[in-house]
């Protein structure tokens, strides 16, 4: 306005290229450290879910981490958007602390100038106390975000059970009998929201009153401090204007430390949310580490590549919550003398298999098993993402299973030829003429049931084992079928653990193994062919 008035068209233009380039350089700043806070949450996330999964698919941790630990772990949330909004938040918060830091300093360097280092003193004692003030009123927010997150999640859980069981529910009607708990999930959720945003509301009120509304008066204070030191003749009008601008400046300096320090207590409040989200990926840690540490071989489960035998020495069989199934089980399966699992259904046919597995500790007794060799096909069919090829050769990759193939020997045929003959020996080649090699559909919803369980046992016969273990994985094919794929593990020299009610399965086997009561009582008796 000044250079406008005296029409110095020299300065003017000065300023305006001054202010463009200030413009310039805010415009610069401003993004680059939104990009910089994205990228630093980038680069913590990827280390994050890295160093998780690390742990999470090791030794089968992520089985042990839902099945184990007797407390209701959502890992696959915490894995994916609890990392997310954590490292976000960390990053702006890391990045946010950088603009208050270098205010506070900057005006703590030009309020000790003005009003000295008893001005500094009371500022900052201002500060303390106001910060020890918010403290002591601010509600548990670390706690209360994490039960939110907790919340947020079972309710997310709800919908992704629906979707997985939709076909069974939908038979059976029960759209509103899920509705119903889908909307009470929803209703806590709710409610602890409200309780979260009304305390956040009232923190609010003290946090406004103690960093916006009551630093005007410690301004005041201030001004009236320098004032009262400060020298000069106060009839004169310089000086009376002097004073008047130097108190205008300490107002200004005291204002814009107080929003500085507003903003760092803004950011304690969201380090006081984050530390929620923070326990949550830690408590997940610890256990990751926990199952790790279990799953080390203890001393009572021996595997030796080279063993030809499985073997059950006084082996008690008890579940996570500490139920005993069968006690002191002794049972040998040598090659060839494939053994029937039976017994009223709960019994533990399959817990003996999750021993077998090292899925369950073995609490006393002593396991010895071929460290390779032991290939299980479970009760619930499990299609892997890919295709038809993929299904077949799971948990190998087609890369892997071409080295397998060429490692045993059989360099004649090519990997496909070798999946189609067994597609045709389980009788599913119609779905590779269907749908050929390379689709992807979701398997688990376009094929029967039936067709899931041939195509566990195809993998049976390509993986082609010294021990297969078989959990009543058959059930769902009709008895023909079911006889066709023994008769061919039979044929393709494959010893079979199985787990079976069907009496046309005994004469595929030499030893039976009868688990009476399902408190521990068992029987082991020969099979007379
Ligand atoms: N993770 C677990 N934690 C606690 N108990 C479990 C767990 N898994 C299974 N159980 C219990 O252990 C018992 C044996 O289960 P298991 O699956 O071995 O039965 P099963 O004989 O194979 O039954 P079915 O014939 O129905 O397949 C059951 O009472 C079951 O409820």
């Amino acid at each position: 306005m000044e250079y406008v008035l005296e029409q110095d068209k020299a300065a003017f233009i000065r300023l305006i290229g001054t202010s463009v380039m200030q413009s310039a350089a805010n415009s610069i700043v401003a993004p680059s450290l939104r990009h910089l806070t994205s990228k630093i949450a980038l680069g913590w996330r990827i280390r994050m879910t890295n160093h998780l999964l690390a742990y999470y698919l090791k030794r089968n941790a992520f089985y042990k981490v839902f099945n184990m630990t007797g407390m209701e772990i959502d890992a696959d949330q915490r894995i994916t958007r609890d990392v997310e909004k954590l490292t976000n938040d960390l990053a702006g918060l890391v990045t946010g602390m950088v603009k208050p830091s270098v205010d506070i300093l900057w005006f703590t360097w030009r309020m000790k100038l003005l009003s000295g280092r008893r001005g500094v003193a009371i500022l900052y004692a201002y500060m303390l106390l106001g910060l020890g003030f918010l403290r002591a009123v601010s509600p548990d927010f670390g706690d209360l975000s994490n039960q939110e997150q907790e919340l947020e999640s079972s309710f997310r859980f709800m919908h992704s059970r629906l979707r997985t069981h939709a076909e069974s529910i939908a038979f059976f009607g029960g759209g509103s009998r899920e509705r119903a708990m889908v909307e009470a999930k929803f209703a806590t959720l709710l409610n602890h929201s409200k309780i979260l945003l009304r305390k956040r509301w009232l923190y609010g009120i003290f946090d406004d009153f103690v960093t916006k509304q009551l630093p005007h008066n410690v301004t005041w204070g201030l001004s009236l401090l320098y004032a009262l030191e400060h020298k000069g003749d106060r009839a004169l009008t310089s000086t009376q204007g002097e004073l008047a601008h130097a108190l205008r400046f300490l107002a200004s300096v005291v204002s814009q430390s107080f929003i500085a320090f507003g903003d760092i207590l803004e950011l304690h409040k969201k380090f006081l949310e984050l530390s929620g989200g923070v326990n949550r990926i830690f408590e997940l840690e610890e256990l990751l580490k926990a199952s790790q540490s279990n799953a080390v071989m203890p001393s009572n489960v021996i595997s030796v590549p080279s063993e030809e035998t499985i073997s059950f020495r006084n082996v008690d069989i008890v579940t996570p919550s500490q139920k005993l199934l069968a006690s002191q089980l002794s049972c040998d399966v040598s090659q060839g003398k494939s053994l029937l699992v039976t017994g009223p259904n709960g019994s533990g046919k399959s817990s003996i298999f999750r021993v077998l597995q090292s899925l369950w500790p073995v609490a006393s007794g002593r396991l010895t098993v071929p460290s390779e060799g032991i290939f299980h096909v479970p009760q619930r069919p499990y299609t892997c993402l890919g295709t038809l090829r993929d299904q077949i050769i799971y948990p190998l990759s087609r890369e892997e299973a071409e080295l397998k193939m060429a490692k045993t020997g059989d360099r004649s045929t090519s990997l496909d030829d070798h999946l189609r003959t067994i597609l045709e020996n389980v009788r599913l080649v119609y779905l590779l003429e269907r749908e050929g090699w390379d689709a992807t559909p979701n398997w688990e919803d376009i094929l029967s049931l039936g067709e899931q369980q041939r195509l566990g046992m195809a993998r049976l016969f390509f993986h082609s084992p010294k021990f297969g273990i078989l959990d009543e994985c058959t059930n769902a094919t009709s008895v023909d079928v079911e006889e066709h794929l023994y008769r061919l593990a039979t044929d393709m020299g494959i010893t079979v653990v199985t787990s079976s009610q069907r009496p046309a399965l005994i004469p595929f086997h030499s030893l039976e193994l009868k688990l009476i009561d399902g408190e521990g009582k068992w029987e082991l008796c020969a099979i007379n062919h």
